[in-house]
């Protein structure tokens, strides 16, 4: 039987690899990494800082810099394949069919033309509104992610503006071009707590009006719990989990998901519950397909544990795709049960 088109992802990547390479040899930075999203799904990627969720997006927008070797079993975004499509062809989609809000949005803006300007340029190009309905339609875009007095900002700098408001300009730009899929990488780092919830508020609306696809990559456990119908926690460029919200929460499978949950602050948490996760991110420059966790693990039991990872379906899942790389998972999964 043929998939219905909305069971297509959108994004398929399978085992992707990324290596840098640099001064102190290659960089092992995403080994193996699988994950896919459908069409008007929002699904988080959590993760350390350093454990591989930047360049996981920057390899789906191709933005990585020429140091880095990029291999996979699977790449396919918007119906294109990522392996075999031509270079010209992967970049057309920036802008137009992916976007991307970027962590420092200050850098990522022109310096040199003002931000109503900027927006209106991509209204006009993606939207093919007039000259001047752009402009209008800039105005109401600056207007929509709380910039205070937009007909007014929309004349400023990047330079003449917080970088909080740059966050702002650049979310209201990367939603001007109407993407069919957007790659929000920590879009919300930096701003204040109302505006935060205002901000992804505005990304889910449009994202179910517009059954926009979005990867929502952030540190922040309590943020992807609010937003996404799924996520994917990454440890060291590996995936260690992935599944529907609810149930990882309910029951985390991984212990590195235990140990972040355990240091996510939860709106009543005092900073003394929470436990920090001990230990450092390993070595990246030794490629494996053991468990990079192993170091830090309060359950590492050689015997056991010292065997290739995959991520299989998690023991006791009462959710068919929640999947989990850990060899003890079945067992901890009995003892907490
Ligand atoms: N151009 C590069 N050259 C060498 N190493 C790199 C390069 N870019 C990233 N890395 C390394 O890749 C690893 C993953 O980095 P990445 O930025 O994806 O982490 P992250 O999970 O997004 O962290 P953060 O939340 O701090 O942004 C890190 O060890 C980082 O130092």
């Amino acid at each position: 039987m043929m998939p219905r088109a909305a069971d297509v992802p959108i994004i398929e990547v399978e085992d992707l690899n990324v290596r840098f390479r640099t001064r102190e040899g290659l960089l092992h930075v995403l080994e193996n990494v699988s994950f896919s999203l459908r069409r008007g799904e929002t699904m988080g990627m959590v993760g350390e800082s350093g454990s591989g969720k930047s360049v996981s997006a920057y390899a789906l927008t191709r933005l990585l810099p020429k140091t880095a070797d990029v291999q996979a079993g699977t790449m396919r975004v918007a119906g294109l394949d990522y392996l075999s499509a031509p270079k010209a062809d992967i970049e057309a989609l920036r802008g137009k069919t992916i976007s991307m809000i970027f962590q420092n949005a200050r850098a990522a803006l022109n310096p040199i033309r003002r931000i109503g300007d900027q927006i209106a340029d991509v209204l006009h190009r993606h939207s093919g509104l007039t000259r001047k309905d752009a402009r209008e339609a800039a105005v109401q875009a600056l207007a929509e992610v709380k910039i205070p007095d937009p007909a007014a900002r929309y004349k400023s700098y990047p330079f003449q503006l917080s970088g909080g408001m740059c966050q702002r300009v650049m979310i209201a730009l990367a939603l001007a071009a109407r993407p069919e899929i957007l790659i929000a990488d920590e879009p919300t780092t930096g701003l204040d707590v109302t505006t935060q919830a205002a901000i992804m508020d505005l990304i889910r609306e449009k994202a179910a009006s517009e059954r926009m696809t979005t990867l929502l990559i952030t540190h922040d456990l309590a943020l992807a719990a609010d937003y996404c119908d799924r996520f994917v926690v990454m440890h060291a460029g590996h995936v260690v989990e992935s599944g529907a919200t609810g149930p990882i929460f309910a029951r985390p499978a991984h212990p590195y998901t235990r140990r972040l949950l355990k240091a996510t602050p939860d709106g009543t948490s005092a900073l003394s519950d929470l436990e920090p996760i001990p230990g450092n991110l390993p070595d990246l420059r030794k490629a494996t397909t053991l468990c990079r966790f192993a170091a830090r693990c309060p359950h590492y039991a050689a015997d056991i544990c010292d065997v290739p990872q995959k991520l299989r379906p998690a023991a006791g899942a009462v959710w068919p795709a929640h999947h989990v790389a850990c060899a003890r998972a079945a067992d901890l999964n009995a003892e907490a049960a």
